[in-house]
């Protein structure tokens, strides 16, 4: 911390879940001072358009120098590369170190830096651009009461956060909510093209579809019934919503997504390298 109290938060990668975090962090007023490194200008001139208070930088060693939290926030396929670069700077400081990368094990991320570190593993989701990201988070040992609520705090700023003691549950994480939003995505691009082929207008068909989202998604945050329950309320006996869920459910809906989400989760596995429980069972 900061003689102020202010606690120093550098990203590592200003992409878009970097972004994400940053307007949470911003727009919820946190008592924090935010350093960002890439080596992108085009990246940086975003963050500093939109944020101009943040530091920026090309040089990632500077930007960890003064930190309380590194947030490493690059693609999993350079992090290992991008660790080793900073393990001497890291080891000089040992702030808490905070990964959002899919499928990078804390034990690896430990090894490329140095060892000996507190590191909290985190798999969130780009809603937490609107502050609506649900996040699942692990700690490793190291890790202290005080650093567990700060890397706790970050995540809310954008969102919900839920714990979990065993890391492997983050590939399970990763398959239902860091991926989820695309999976609703592609729902609502398959209905807006079916309004459309109504004869909706586009303007039409997305706000049919999109508040029809968020007001489904409202009420199951919202109600004590079960998903199962409130379709059951949508659906008439011999109504139309049957009919549309008969089709659903005839072509394999259910299935299909059981398929996809366990073809997200062996991907985080095989990007982890190891084999967790949740593949066992
Ligand atoms: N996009 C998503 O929905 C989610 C992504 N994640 C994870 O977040 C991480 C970042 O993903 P995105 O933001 O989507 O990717 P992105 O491609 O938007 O951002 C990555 C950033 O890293 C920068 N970069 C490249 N080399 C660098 C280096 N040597 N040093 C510093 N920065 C460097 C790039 O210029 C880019 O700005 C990934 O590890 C991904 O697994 C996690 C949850 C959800
Ligand atoms: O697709 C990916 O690999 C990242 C992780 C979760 C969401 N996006």
């Amino acid at each position: 911390m900061t003689t102020e109290n202010r606690t120093n938060i550098t990203f590592i990668g200003a992409g878009n879940m970097a972004r994400s975090l940053i307007a949470g962090l911003i727009d919820d007023g946190a008592s924090v001072d935010i350093t960002v490194a890439d080596p992108s200008e085009e990246q940086l001139d975003i963050i500093r358009g939109q944020w101009p208070a943040c530091i920026t930088t090309t040089d990632n060693a500077q930007a960890v120098s003064q930190a309380d939290l590194v947030v490493l926030a690059v693609k999993p396929q350079i992090m290992q590369m991008v660790c080793e670069a900073l393990a001497s700077d890291i080891q000089e400081r040992k702030p808490l170190i905070m990964s959002i990368a899919a499928g990078v094990s804390e034990s690896s991320l430990n090894t490329w830096l140095g060892g000996l570190l507190p590191i909290v593993r985190c798999m969130p989701n780009t809603p937490a651009l609107v502050q609506s990201g649900m996040s699942g988070l692990y700690a490793n040992t190291r890790v202290d009461e005080e650093q567990r609520s700060l890397a706790e705090s970050v995540m809310r700023a954008v969102g919900m956060v839920l714990w979990f003691d065993d890391e492997d549950m983050l590939h399970a994480v990763t398959a239902v909510s860091g991926s989820g939003p695309a999976y609703f995505f592609l729902v609502m691009e398959a209905m807006q093209r079916s309004a459309e082929g109504f004869g909706l207008s586009e303007e039409e068909a997305r706000l049919l579809v999109v508040q029809t989202a968020f007001g489904a998604a409202k009420l199951a945050l919202e109600s004590n019934d079960s998903s199962a329950e409130l379709r059951k309320k949508v659906t008439s006996k011999g109504g139309t919503t049957e009919a549309a869920i008969n089709q659903l459910q005839a072509s394999g809906l259910e299935n299909t997504f059981d398929l996809a989400l366990k073809a997200a989760a062996q991907r985080s596995i095989v990007l982890s390298g190891n084999k967790p429980a949740i593949e066992k069972s």
